[in-house]
C-alpha cells in the first residue's frame, strides 16, 4: 500500500452541547479526538450514555437537537453530507432492509447501484455472498418482525455486504455485535478486520461490551466516560496504559469489562473516573496531518437508469409485498362487495330504490379510501430504508419519488377496477355505459388519498401519521355534501369542503352512475299535490318535473330520467345535480393529489437530505455562548433541531446563532 492510498480519518476536539433547562447547556461530548488510518478498525467503548451513540451520531453529521464543534476530516478534507456520501457508509444499529426482497436481490440491486454499468454484477454478488457467509441464505428473504427471514447475526451482515459493496474508504459502524451472540458477534468482527485490511478500509463502530476476544480483534479503541475520553489507542496498550496510571487488571478479567467498570461513574468512585478523565486530557493533542488526495469519486448513474432500477424493485415489491397494493386490492373488491349485497335490493331501478343506490356509491367512495391508513404505515416503514440508502449514496430521492410514482399511477386505476367493478357494476347492477369515466374519477380519489397518505407518512411517528390520516379521512366524509350542505357550514369550515376530495368523486360518480339510466315508477305518481313528496321538489319548494309528485301510495318520486332523478336527490343533497362536472371533479381531485406530493416531496427530500454541520471549535463556542446570553434561547435550539444545516449556515455567517 503506498501513501497515496492511504486514507485517514481524523476527528479533532469533537463536541456536542444540548440545551437544559437548570444549566442552560450541557455538554454530552467533550473534547473527544483521535485518527484511525486505513486497514485499522477503532472500536469506541463506555459505559451506556457515554456518549458512543451521540459521537458517532455528530461524525455521521446526524447531531441534531445541539451544536458540534470540532473538525472531522477524511484525508484533511472536512466532512461534508457529500463527502459523506461519496466515500463513506454508515450501518447502523436497526437493519432497515426491504423486507420482501431476497439476500441475493438486495446485494444485487447495491450492487447496480453503486458499481459502473459495466461492472460483472452477477460475479461481484457472488463473491460478496460468499464472503460473508450469505450464500446459504441467498434465495431466503430478509423477512421483518411480521414475516420469518433472516436471523439477526444474517441481517447484520447482510447489512455489511451492501455497505461494503460500495468500496467505501470510511465505514461507520452502530453497535454491529449487539443482539448477537458471542461466536456470531466474534465471526463478523474477525471478518470485519481481515477486510478492512484487504480492501484499505477505515471502520469505526460503538460497541457494548466485547468479549476479551473480540476486543483485542480491533486495531485501536476509544474508552468513553461522561462524554470525554478516558483512553484512545492501540487495543494491546490498553492494559499497560491503565496499569501506569495505576490501575491493574485483575487475573482472569476481560480488559473491556475492567475498562468499562474503571470509568463508569454510577458503580465507582466518582472521584476516581474524573482523575481518569483528567489523566487523559493533559496528554497533548497529535500533531496536525495536511490533505492527502481522495480516492476518485465513482461515476454516479443518470437519473434514468438510477429509476429504471428502482422501478423493477418496486415492481417485484408490489407482487410480493400484500401490504403494498395486493392487499387493498383484495380487500376493496371484499369490502365493496360486502356493501353491494347489503344494498342488493338497489339492484331494481325503481323510484324506492334510488336513495338507497346513492347510498351504496357512497359507501363505495367512503370505505376505500379509508384504507389509504395502510399506506401511511407502508410509506413510513419505506422511507427508513430509503433515507440509509440515499444518505449512503445509493440514489437520489427524486429516483425513487420518480420510481414510485410510476408503479402509483396504474395501481390506483387497477384499485378503483378492484373496488368498483364486482360490488357496483355486477352485483349493484350499474350502467356500464359511463364505466370508464367512473372508473377513472374514482382512481384520481384514490390518489388523492394516496398522496395525502404519503403526505402523512413523512410524521417520525407512524401511529400519528395514522391518526392525523384518519382524521382527514373523516373530515372528507363529514364535508362531502351528504352530511351537511356546503351552504349551512361556516367560514372557514367551509374551505374544507372544497380542499377534500370526497365531495368532488360522490359528486361525479352519483352523476356517471344515474344519468345514464331510467327509473321506473315514476307514472304512479299522481299529481295530488301532496308536498310530502319530500325528494321531488327543488331548495324553493317547487317542483321540479311539473305534474309529477307522490301519489296516494306515498311513492318516493324521484323521476324517470337519470337527470330527473339527480335534480331530485339535489333537492336534498346539495352537491348532487345533473350538471355534468366530471372533467372539473378530476381536475380539482388531481389538484389536491398534486399538493399532497408537493409536500410529500417536499418532505421526504428534506429529511433525507438534511445533514448537521460540524462548526469549527471557536464557532461552536461563539454558538453556546450566543445561546446562553439569549433569553429565548431555547426557541434557537428548538430551530436547529427542525433545520440544523440553515441554523448552522447563521452561525457561519454571523458568528452566532
Ligand atoms: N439531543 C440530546 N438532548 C439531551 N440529551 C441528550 C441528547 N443526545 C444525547 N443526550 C444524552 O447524552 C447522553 C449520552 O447518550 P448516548 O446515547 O450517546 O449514550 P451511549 O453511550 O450511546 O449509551 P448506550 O450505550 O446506553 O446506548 C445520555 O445521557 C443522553 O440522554
Amino acid at each position: 500500500m503506498t501513501d497515496q492510498e492511504k486514507s485517514t480519518f481524523r476527528f479533532d476536539s469533537i463536541s456536542f452541547t444540548v440545551p437544559s433547562k437548570g444549566s442552560k447547556t450541557k455538554t454530552i461530548i467533550n473534547d473527544v479526538s483521535g485518527q484511525v488510518e486505513s486497514g485499522e478498525t477503532l472500536g469506541v467503548l463506555g459505559p451506556s450514555g457515554a456518549g458512543k451513540t451521540t459521537l458517532m451520531n455528530v461524525l455521521t453529521l446526524e447531531g441534531f437537537g445541539g451544536i458540534s464543534g470540532g473538525s472531522s476530516t477524511l484525508n484533511g478534507h472536512s466532512l461534508t453530507p457529500s463527502l459523506f456520501s461519496s466515500h463513506c457508509v454508515m450501518v447502523s444499529q436497526a437493519d432497515h432492509h426491504w423486507a420482501f426482497l431476497t439476500t441475493r436481490e438486495t446485494v444485487r440491486i447495491a450492487a447496480q447501484l453503486y458499481l459502473p454499468p459495466t461492472t460483472d454484477v452477477d460475479g461481484v454478488v457472488e463473491e460478496m455472498l460468499s464472503d460473508m457467509g450469505l450464500l446459504v441464505c441467498a434465495d431466503t428473504r430478509v423477512g421483518n418482525q411480521f414475516i420469518k427471514g433472516l436471523s439477526g447475526g444474517q441481517k447484520r451482515r447482510l447489512s455489511l455486504a451492501v455497505a461494503l459493496i460500495k468500496k467505501p474508504e470510511l465505514i461507520f459502524l452502530d453497535e454491529p455485535t449487539s443482539g448477537l451472540d458471542a461466536a456470531a458477534a466474534a465471526s463478523i468482527m474477525t471478518w470485519l478486520s481481515k477486510t478492512a485490511k484487504s480492501s484499505n478500509l477505515i471502520v469505526f463502530c460503538t460497541i457494548h461490551q466485547p468479549s476479551t476476544k473480540v476486543f483485542m480483534m480491533f486495531d485501536k479503541v476509544m474508552l468513553l466516560s461522561n462524554g470525554r475520553t478516558a483512553y484512545f489507542g492501540p487495543s494491546k496498550d490498553a492494559e499497560s496504559y491503565f496499569n501506569s496510571i495505576g490501575h491493574q487488571l485483575p487475573p482472569s478479567t476481560n480488559i473491556a469489562d475492567f475498562m468499562l467498570d474503571l470509568v463508569n461513574s454510577e458503580f465507582t468512585d466518582k472521584d476516581q473516573v474524573l482523575s481518569i478523565l483528567d489523566t487523559w486530557a493533559t496528554r497533548p493533542p497529535p500533531p496536525p496531518t495536511s490533505p492527502t488526495p481522495l480516492s476518485a469519486e465513482r461515476a454516479p448513474h443518470t437519473l434514468l437508469s438510477e429509476v429504471a432500477i428502482l422501478f423493477r424493485r418496486h415492481f417485484t415489491l408490489v407482487f410480493r409485498d400484500p401490504m403494498v397494493y395486493l392487499g387493498r386490492c383484495l380487500m376493496f373488491c371484499f369490502i365493496c362487495s360486502f356493501f353491494a349485497v347489503i344494498y342488493v335490493k338497489s339492484r331494481d331501478r325503481v323510484q324506492e330504490q334510488v336513495l338507497f343506490r346513492m347510498f351504496l356509491i357512497m359507501w363505495h367512495v367512503g370505505v376505500p379510501t379509508s384504507l389509504g391508513v395502510i399506506a401511511v404505515y407502508v410509506y413510513n416503514t419505506e422511507f427508513f430504508s430509503v433515507k440509509k440508502e440515499v444518505k449512503n449514496g445509493l440514489y437520489k430521492p427524486l429516483s425513487y419519488m420518480i420510481a414510485n410514482f410510476i408503479i402509483q399511477v396504474p395501481f390506483m386505476v387497477i384499485l378503483s377496477i378492484c373496488a368498483v367493478t364486482i360490488s357496483g357494476y355486477g352485483i349493484g347492477n350499474w350502467s356500464w355505459e359511463n364505466y370508464p369515466q367512473l372508473v377513472i374519477v374514482y382512481a384520481c380519489g384514490l390518489f388523492a388519498f394516496e398522496s395525502v397518505a404519503q403526505l402523512f407518512s413523512m410524521q417520525s411517528d407512524p401511529l400519528l401519521g395514522m391518526l392525523n390520516f384518519m382524521n382527514v379521512w373523516f373530515s372528507a366524509f363529514l364535508f362531502a355534501g351528504v352530511m351537511v350542505p356546503r351552504s349551512d357550514v361556516i367560514w372557514p369550515f367551509r374551505l374544507f369542503c372544497y380542499i377534500l376530495p370526497l365531495n368532488w368523486v360522490l359528486r361525479s360518480m352519483a352523476y356517471l352512475e344515474f344519468s345514464a339510466a331510467t327509473y321506473d315508477g315514476a307514472e304512479l305518481c299522481t299529481d295530488t299535490g301532496d308536498q310530502t313528496c319530500f325528494f321531488h321538489v327543488d331548495g324553493g319548494g317547487n317542483q321540479i318535473i311539473p305534474g309529477w309528485t307522490c301519489g296516494d301510495n306515498r311513492l318516493q318520486c324521484m323521476g324517470r330520467e337519470g337527470t330527473q332523478v339527480l335534480d331530485s336527490l339535489g333537492a336534498n343533497y346539495k352537491s348532487l345535480s345533473s350538471e355534468n362536472n366530471v372533467v372539473n371533479d378530476i381536475f380539482i381531485c388531481l389538484l389536491i393529489t398534486v399538493v399532497g406530493k408537493a409536500g410529500y416531496i417536499l418532505l421526504m427530500r428534506h429529511k433525507c437530505l438534511t445533514a448537521t454541520k460540524i462548526l469549527s471549535a471557536e464557532e461552536a463556542s461563539k454558538a453556546v455562548s450566543a445561546y446562553s446570553k439569549s433569553s429565548s434561547g431555547l426557541g434557537q435550539f428548538e430551530e436547529r433541531k427542525k433545520s440544523p444545516q440553515k441554523a448552522a449556515n447563521a452561525v457561519d455567517e454571523n458568528g452566532k446563532l
